[in-house]
């Protein structure tokens, strides 16, 4: 398998604190990664570092086939960024800074295609400074993918997002199908839609790495069913399903069957740890 990230045994400490504790990642290329944990897991801590803006304590670390302690102009280049918090770019307008970036880029994307695609065109002319958070923040996206990236980082993309625009940047990076990303986030239904794994972070430990479905044991979780007039938790929510239909001959009232969300198991893995 090629593989885009690969690190073993990451450690990085401020002071006392030791802020990521020995983290094994693989991530191969074309895949979508999700990292999930608690505020100050140390999700940033490690998005940082494989970026080449931080550096580590301990540990092996190969980004694109090289070490980001040293970024070279060239690797720099091959790599997008999204930030927690962007720059201040205030008064230039949205097309002006996404045109600037791009020229620092060998291959870049066309400006006005990227703004089009993280739904900005009507803002193109717009001064960064009168745009609303959930647009400032497509804008880091589209600064992230000026530069055609083979891996692009996201921290917490969307945040501030209104749920069209998240349903709109989930298409988005759906359709960037030979872009290997890394992505944080706090919202479940996001890493559910968008990775093809995860991993849980908390107190700088991996605690659990799985695809969504089957994260922390999931898809052998017991399914619930509920209806009308009671609920049971069952390996075999077939066999309940039918029972009940012979108790009511037919039609069950107000039948639901439903297993564990991710955050269910998310929330499991943290309160574990
Ligand atoms: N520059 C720094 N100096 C000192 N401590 C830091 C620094 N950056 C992060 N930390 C601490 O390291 C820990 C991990 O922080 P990090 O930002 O990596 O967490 P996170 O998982 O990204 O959290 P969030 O979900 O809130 O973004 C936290 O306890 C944080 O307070």
């Amino acid at each position: 398998m090629d593989t885009a990230v690969h690190v073993r045994g990451l450690a990085k400490r401020y002071g006392a604190l030791e802020a990521v504790r020995g983290i094994d990642l693989d991530i191969h290329r074309g895949e979508t990664f999700a990292l999930l944990g608690p505020n100050g897991a140390g999700k940033s801590t490690t998005i940082e570092i494989l970026e080449g803006l931080r550096k580590r304590d301990g540990g092996e670390v190969s980004v694109l086939g090289a070490d980001p302690h040293r970024p070279t102009r060239a690797w720099r280049a091959r790599v997008g960024i999204v930030p927690q918090t962007a720059g201040d770019v205030a008064e230039v307008s949205v097309r002006e800074i996404v045109t600037h970036f791009a020229r620092f880029y060998p291959a870049p994307a066309d400006p006005d295609e990227v703004i089009d695609r993280v739904g900005l065109a009507e803002k193109a002319k717009a001064r960064v400074a009168k745009l609303s958070g959930g647009q400032r923040r497509r804008l880091d996206v589209a600064l992230g993918l000026i530069g055609n990236p083979e891996l692009l980082f996201l921290d917490e993309p969307t945040t501030g997002f209104d749920p069209e625009a998240r349903r709109r940047f989930w298409e988005l990076i759906r359709s960037l199908e030979a872009t290997t990303i890394l992505l944080t986030t706090h919202y479940l239904d996001e890493a559910e839609e968008l990775a093809d794994r995860v991993a849980v972070i908390a107190g700088g430990r991996i605690v659990a790495e799985g695809t969504p479905r089957t994260l922390g044991g999931r898809a052998s979780d017991e399914a619930t069913v509920t209806w009308a007039d009671g609920q049971e938790r069952t390996d075999t929510p077939t066999k309940t399903i039918a029972e009940l239909m012979t108790r009511y001959d037919g039609e069950i009232p107000e039948l639901r069957v439903t297993r564990p969300t991710l955050e269910d198991v998310y929330l499991r893995l943290v309160e574990e740890s």
